[in-house]
């Protein structure tokens, strides 16, 4: 493993860019706004666990309002961002992922929303918290209506069977601003610096949006890695742990990485969707065939959260859960 020796960088492993296998397709877009929707949702998850969404119907204008919030946040003074700090889990981080000694080329604000999502974000500026407040409400509707469709991909009854366990008014919704900024002693190597290791995320789905700048990595079943081309415009959702189990293996909690490239800074926000803290994760009835085992071992989305954060990033948290 290479890694850069500058002390400031706390050993941040580099990353090389990944080549294109031959007969990855590319990355599946759905179009939110067709009736064929769910069954694309469907096929994407069951594939990859990961899909870009287009026509999804939040305005331009409320990703540009929070990107910009962000971006003056990241462009405070040092002392004055560490007043918002340090992260734990909550809060302002630099460099420091988790608390279990993971590292990365980012810092970021992390935040838990509440049925008052502004309350969750005193320490940030009036216009951050409306442009915030605003973004979480028009995300939280369209990830309904993504869930709504999976659903209806799925053949499932009731249409909200998926939606009501990530709408839930206890709902464990996590918010990230994270941002990966330039490097340019990394000119000329074609090397990145790891900006946030490889990993998968324990909710039900995370929905993400980032500037155009590219380094959002997803790694395909054989374990290969492909780049996501960066899209502005447009939403990148990843199927989550519990999602894995809901489904009993059929969709893949997708794994992923950010490599970040050290020349364009990128500015990411992704909302997870979790269930409510004390809901038990099992395997949907509705998918079960008669007689059908579930693959995992019961457990409630407080415990696998506990777990989860006691592991490092990039451990496989199900595998204690498999039965
Ligand atoms: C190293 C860690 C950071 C993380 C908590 C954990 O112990 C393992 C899971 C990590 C992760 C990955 C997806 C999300 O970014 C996140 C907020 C989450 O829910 O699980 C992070 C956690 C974090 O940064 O606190
Ligand atoms: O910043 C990104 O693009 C992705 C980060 C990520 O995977 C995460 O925060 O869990
Ligand atoms: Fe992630």
């Amino acid at each position: 493993m290479v890694v850069l020796a500058n002390p400031a960088l706390h050993s941040i492993p580099l990353v090389g860019s990944p080549k294109h296998g031959a007969r990855f397709p590319g990355i599946p877009v759905v179009d939110l706004s067709r009736p064929g929707a769910g069954e694309a949702i469907v096929r994407a998850c069951e594939d990859l666990g990961f899909f870009k969404l287009v026509n999804h119907g939040i305005p331009a204008e409320l990703m540009r309002r929070l990107e910009a919030e962000a971006v003056k946040f990241f462009s405070l003074p040092q002392v004055e961002k560490e007043k918002s700090g340090p992260a734990n889990p909550f809060g302002y981080g630099d460099k420091r992922i988790g608390v279990n000694g993971d590292v990365g080329w980012l810092e970021y604000l992390l935040f838990v929303v509440t049925s008052d999502p502004l309350s969750c974000t005193s320490m940030t500026a009036c216009s951050f918290r409306s442009a915030l407040s605003e973004y979480l409400v028009a995300v939280r509707k369209m990830a309904s209506d993504v869930l709504r469709s999976m659903a209806e991909g799925l053949k499932i009854e009731p249409r909200d069977a998926l939606s009501k366990l990530a709408m839930d008014e206890h709902s464990d919704g996590i918010i990230r601003l994270n941002h990966y900024p330039p490097y340019p002693q990394l000119r000329g190597l074609n090397r990145s610096l790891t900006g946030f290791g490889e990993h998968t995320d324990p909710q039900i789905i995370s929905v993400l949006r980032s500037n155009d700048s590219s380094g959002l990595q997803i790694s395909l079943e054989d374990g290969s890695w492909v780049s996501v081309p960066p899209d502005q415009a447009s939403f990148f959702i990843n199927v989550g742990d519990c999602l894995q189990v809901l489904t009993n293996g059929r969709f893949r909690s997708v794994r992923h990485r950010v490599a970040a490239n050290g020349v364009k800074p990128r500015v990411s926000m992704i909302y997870f969707f979790g269930p409510p803290p004390a809901q038990r994760i099992a395997p949907l009835p509705q998918l079960m065939g008669e007689g059908k085992q579930s693959k995992y071992k019961e457990f409630t989305w407080g415990e696998y959260k506990k777990a989860a954060y006691r592991s490092r990033l990039g451990d496989n948290r199900l595998v204690q859960f498999e039965k």
